[in-house]
């Protein structure tokens, strides 16, 4: 697996903490909760379900996932915070289906890339972490919380 293989998987990465800022604007002029535990049920449900199509253990999957969504709140909820307290809200997100579309879509190119790298041979293993922590980029995500998406990226395997 090359390096542009592990460069997309964190570019997706990337991408879907960045839609967090619009849905966070959204919720916020729209008054709705941050937290959708059903939204995160159907997540869960349809990456383990793809994950299992293609060969990836489910059981290995959905701590990645929860991890990512667990991110995902953490940034809304900063960007709301910050929004509060300077008395501004972010103009015209898009629609939270769309922005959800969009979001499931990225998901399944995430299984996907994963499972290539898992075929062809790529380890993700503790000796990388350092690397892939500094991949991941957002403005309202520590280090700490970096780490935590790693760490379950690296348990992610393929079904014997
Ligand atoms: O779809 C939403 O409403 C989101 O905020 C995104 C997301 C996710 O990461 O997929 C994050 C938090 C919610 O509890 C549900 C789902």
């Amino acid at each position: 697996m090359s390096l542009i293989g592990i460069n997309e998987i964190f570019l997706l990465i990337n991408q879907r903490l960045y839609y967090m800022e619009d849905i966070a604007a959204y919720k916020a002029e729209k008054q709705l909760a941050i937290e959708d535990v059903e939204q995160e049920k159907r997540i869960l449900r349809n990456a383990m379900l793809l994950a299992e199509q293609k060969g990836i253990t489910p059981n290995s999957i959905g701590p990645f996932f929860s991890a990512l969504i667990h991110a995902a709140k953490l940034i809304q909820c900063r960007y709301q915070s910050d929004w509060q307290k300077k008395s501004i809200t972010k103009k015209h997100p898009q629609n939270l289906a769309q922005m959800r579309y969009k979001l499931i879509q990225l998901n399944a190119s995430l299984i996907e890339r994963l499972y290539q790298a898992l075929i062809a041979g790529q380890k993700f293993d503790k000796t990388t972490s350092g690397s892939m922590i500094k991949m991941i980029h957002h403005p309202q995500l520590s280090e700490t919380h970096k780490r935590k998406i790693v760490t379950a990226l690296q348990a992610i395997h393929l079904s014997q």
